[in-house]
């Protein structure tokens, strides 16, 4: 972009960076899930619901998850933008990139007050007869060898009283540790995930991703969160539902990448309500930018299933509500092909005309799952948003 610079980074910028975000009608954050870097994008040069219409030095956005219309809504089906600022901060330093200005500091200071409103949850709407379905779809499994795994999702509303601010939203996500944050704001509409799931990262031509499958709540000490976590390396169920993950992942980067580093058993990611199995996947990228990987591997079998053709005809005929950006890529690509994305999982919609929160969660369902098991598991799920619509009242 025209005006670009760096200066090191003060004590009220990240603070004043966040409310600015409430004050453009199209923005977007990304903040790593070690916080090594944070992103922050403002305004729109161009907009398409479809990535591959759309090309700049920095695109943020994110997929729609298949191509079910979700009504009523812009940012659910599909939202890419090249930004008219974006800023970068890492621990230390503070990016600008600008087309059209050029004082960074003397726009920062039109920072509006951080508004502080109380919000309260009205009532709130789940999906009921999903342990029933979820039963279904589990003996379907049993009955169809062809069909191994379909990770089935459940939504849930909650009817807000008062529209809600993306700056108040992201202060409330520090308590999810080890988790992206990632917040797409289109006008009236906001999707936000604290999601521990990469899809990808590429930077110079090196490849990160990993396979997220198999999950087991958090323990209340420390000694029986360890042996939660030893039971879930133990589960062979877990380990199939993680296997699959994993064996598609190698399959599809081996012809794309060179010298790939897929470990052979699976370490434990933890979270503050869950914690997952979790294999790290590195590579060297030859040719391939960062979108020809993100079409190859999206939706992998820890968000669509295995095989996916039927899975995904699955998730299409029987869950209720179409995805939108659940479970999807989220994030951002630069013109060079690299870039970063997430998977939408532990994510809300919020729409600020009605003051509806949706709410997402899925899980994977192969033929020797328990349908209230994974009841409780995806409600665990729901979690990160639920608990960020109770701490937005306590934020800064
Ligand atoms: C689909 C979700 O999680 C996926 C990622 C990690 C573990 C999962 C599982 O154990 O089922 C899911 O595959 C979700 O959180 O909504």
């Amino acid at each position: 972009m025209q005006y670009t610079f760096t200066r090191p980074l003060k004590s009220n910028d990240e603070h004043s960076l966040l409310v600015m975000l409430d004050t453009y009608a199209i923005s977007a954050y990304f903040e790593t899930p070690n916080q090594d870097k944070k992103l922050f994008a403002y305004g729109a040069e161009k907009i398409s619901n479809d990535f591959n219409n759309i090309n700049g030095e920095i695109i943020f956005g994110g997929q729609q998850f298949n191509q079910t219309y979700f009504k009523d809504s812009v940012l659910m089906n599909g939202f890419w933008f090249l930004p008219t600022i974006y800023v970068e901060l890492t621990e230390s330093s503070l990016t600008f990139h600008s087309e059209t200005i050029n004082d960074f500091d003397s726009w920062l200071i039109k920072t509006k007050q951080l508004l502080k409103q109380q919000v309260s949850i009205l009532n709130t709407q789940d999906e009921e007869d999903w342990p029933t379905r979820t039963q279904m779809l589990i003996t379907d499994l049993n009955s169809d060898a062809e069909v191994k795994k379909v990770v089935f999702g459940r939504q849930r509303q909650n009817q807000l009283s008062r529209p809600l601010y993306a700056a108040n939203l992201i202060m409330a996500l520090s308590v999810q540790q080890n988790t992206y944050h990632v917040v797409l704001k289109n006008q009236n509409e906001l999707f936000v995930s604290a999601t521990p799931e990469r899809l990808v990262k590429v930077s110079s031509g090196y490849l990160e991703t990993a396979a997220l499958a198999g999950t087991i709540n958090r323990g209340l000490t420390p000694s029986e969160d360890q042996l939660l976590g030893e039971s879930l390396l133990s589960s062979v169920k877990n380990r199939q539902e993680h296997a699959y993950v994993v064996h598609e992942l190698k399959q599809k980067l081996q012809t794309m990448t060179t010298c790939l580093d897929v470990p052979e058993t699976p370490i434990l990611l933890k979270n503050k309500q869950v914690q997952h199995l979790y294999t790290p996947i590195n590579g060297k990228l030859a040719q391939y930018g960062i979108t020809d990987i993100m079409t190859a591997l999206h939706p992998t079998p820890a968000l669509g299933g295995v095989p996916k053709a039927l899975a995904l005809a699955y998730i299409n005929a029987h869950e209720k509500q179409p995805r939108g950006l659940f479970a999807s890529p989220i994030g951002y690509y630069t013109g060079s092909g690299d870039g970063e994305f997430a998977v939408g999982i532990r994510s809300m919609l919020i729409n600020q005309t009605t003051r509806i929160a949706t709410l997402f969660a899925g899980a994977g369902i192969v033929a020797d799952s328990i349908a209230e098991e994974e009841y409780e598991e995806t409600g665990l799920k729901f979690e990160p948003m639920q608990q960020l619509l109770k701490d937005y009242n306590h934020g800064e």
